[in-house]
């Protein structure tokens, strides 16, 4: 049970405590935020409302924190993070359970994100012992007009204080990922999860408490992003902001200061299909990228661009599929849940309506129940039509025929996103021409867009985001290159002759 045994000090009567200086604790603004369960629309948890003051504390702490945890040795820094990754793998059930409650996550899907936390944890320890270990060496005599008179020597440092801010959707698999690079890299690290996952978010910054990283490094503050995120976002401590969520994305790059920023904001992925696929590949990968966890993650399949010649069949072929969806609690595994909010059903919902409104043929009815939709294919989908362009976030997935490539791969590049996109084809060199041609983050080929395996890149170009993420490259994102220079009397060429003469 969330909130019981391991994880019972995090919680204060009904309201859980926020994480700062090592300890859980109360906010002296004796005010909480509720958490509203998808599916049930009624009040699971309350998470305290921090104050200013307490993020300024947690800053001051942050940036101390920090200057000694430098000095920490990249093996040491390791060895907590695995700790913290076993903990967390072992003690996944109230963390599961919490995903299931406030983000209507189904069962499965639950305990998968919170096991693949524990191993992208793992892997970023891994991954930074190698990579932070090894620096590089220059010669200046390898630019032109320079004898050997200078070696240069470069390694990767920590930026400092680093926020990391998750959204709903992933809320431990994402804050993992901008947590574990953080820390293997030398900084501190102040989490501002969702409101709807900050349960789960905080029993997962218990496993980290609970392996012994010193007090002040690590920060939980909660609260909502409406009403704390700008203090957190343009605080003069934060040296990084590494923040996944929506368009929310692009007002913080532009009120953030002189600092390095890694964004992973909306999509809209495309999925192209040419005449020769293999179009019972096409089906499931529609089912699995259009639907899974209700259609509410970033790389989703968000828009279908068929080749009018095997449109028919292709919808025919995901309509059998559609069917078999199951709909209803997550704790029951279905397969469609009810996605996050009141408001998030009303903007789908409204899409929808926009659709039908322009003459959109439904594959199914449209139906819904609070906050649950039942999953529709809408197909002959129009450019002018709202859904061909937006992101519903929902279990809605519209087709437009296509009568060429070009006109497929000019509606995804007209988009003002660009994070993944899929290509199903048999003909590996028009797949390879077709994903040069896509101007998105990635392109899947023969397969539905997904961020996973957590150790790729994984980058939106466009409204979709800034940097890039998969562990390697936030790894570096979150460091800073530091430059020392040897100055040599005289040139100095290793293995040649004359040595004691010059000196
Ligand atoms: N590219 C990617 O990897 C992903 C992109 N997304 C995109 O995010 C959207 C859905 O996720 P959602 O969580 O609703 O996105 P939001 O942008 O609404 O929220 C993301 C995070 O930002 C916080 N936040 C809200 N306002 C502010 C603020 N002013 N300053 C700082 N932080 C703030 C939220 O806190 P709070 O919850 O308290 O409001 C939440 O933790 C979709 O557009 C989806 O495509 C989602 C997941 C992954
Ligand atoms: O934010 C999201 O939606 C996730 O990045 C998607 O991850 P996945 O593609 O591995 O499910």
């Amino acid at each position: 049970m969330a909130g019981t045994g391991l994880f019972a000090e995090i919680l204060d009567g009904e309201v859980y405590k926020y994480y700062a200086d090592g300890e859980w604790k109360t906010s002296s603004s004796g005010k909480s935020v509720a958490i509203i369960n998808p599916a049930t629309r009624k009040t699971q948890y309350k998470v305290q409302a921090c104050t200013q003051e307490e993020v300024n504390a947690v800053m001051e702490l942050a940036k101390s924190a920090q200057k000694a945890w430098a000095k920490t040795p990249l093996w040491k820094r390791a060895e907590l993070l695995h700790k913290a990754a076993a903990i967390l793998k072992d003690n996944k059930a109230p963390m599961a359970e919490s995903l299931v409650k406030e983000i209507a996550k189904p069962a499965k899907d639950s305990v998968t994100e919170v096991v693949r936390s524990g191993d992208l944890i793992s892997y970023c320890a891994e991954e930074g012992v190698r990579i932070l270990g090894e620096g590089k060496f220059l010669l200046s005599d390898s630019f032109p007009g320079n004898d050997r008179t200078k070696y240069c020597l470069t390694s990767k440092i920590p930026l400092g204080v680093v926020l990391a801010i998750p959204p709903f959707n992933y809320p431990v698999n994402l804050a993992v990922s901008k947590i574990a690079p953080a820390l293997i890299a030398g900084n501190s690290l102040v989490l501002k999860p969702p409101t709807q996952g900050a349960v789960s978010c905080l029993h997962m910054v218990h496993c980290f408490h609970l392996a012994g990283f010193p007090k002040g490094l690590i920060s939980c503050i909660t609260g909502k992003g409406s009403e704390i995120g700008d203090f957190l976002t343009m605080h003069p401590a934060v040296n990084c902001i590494s923040f996944t969520g929506g368009d929310t994305g692009i007002s913080i790059s532009k009120k953030a200061g002189m600092i390095p920023l890694q964004m992973e904001l909306g999509g809209k992925d495309a999925c192209i299909v040419l005449e020769d696929a293999d179009l019972d590949l096409v089906a499931s990968n529609i089912i699995k990228g259009g639907f899974s966890y209700s259609g509410q993650r970033c790389t989703a399949v968000k828009v279908v661009l068929v080749m009018e010649s095997v449109a028919d069949e292709v919808v025919e072929k995901v309509k059998a599929k559609v069917a078999k969806l199951t709909v209803g609690p997550p704790e029951e595994n279905s397969d469609i849940t009810a996605v996050v909010s009141e408001s998030s059903a009303n903007f789908i919902e409204g899409l929808v309506m926009d659709a039908k409104e322009k003459g959109a043929t439904f594959c199914q009815e449209y139906k819904r129940e609070g906050n649950l939709i039942w999953p529709l294919l809408l197909d002959n989908v129009r450019p002018d039509m709202r859904i061909a362009w937006e992101e519903p976030f929902g279990p809605v997935v519209p087709v437009l025929r296509i009568n060429s490539v070009e006109e497929g791969i000019n509606h995804c590049n007209a988009s003002n996103f660009g994070l993944q996109g899929c290509v199903f084809t048999k003909d590996i060199n028009k797949a390879i021409l077709i994903s040069d041609a896509m101007e998105t983050g990635t392109v899947q080929i023969n397969s539905a867009p997904a961020r996973g395996p957590d150790h790729f890149p994984f980058q939106g170009l466009k409204d979709s985001g800034i940097g890039s993420q998969g562990v390697t490259n936030s790894i570096n994102l979150m460091t800073k290159v530091k430059t020392t220079v040897i100055n040599l009397p005289t040139p100095s060429y290793s293995m040649g002759d004359g040595f004691i003469s010059r000196l």
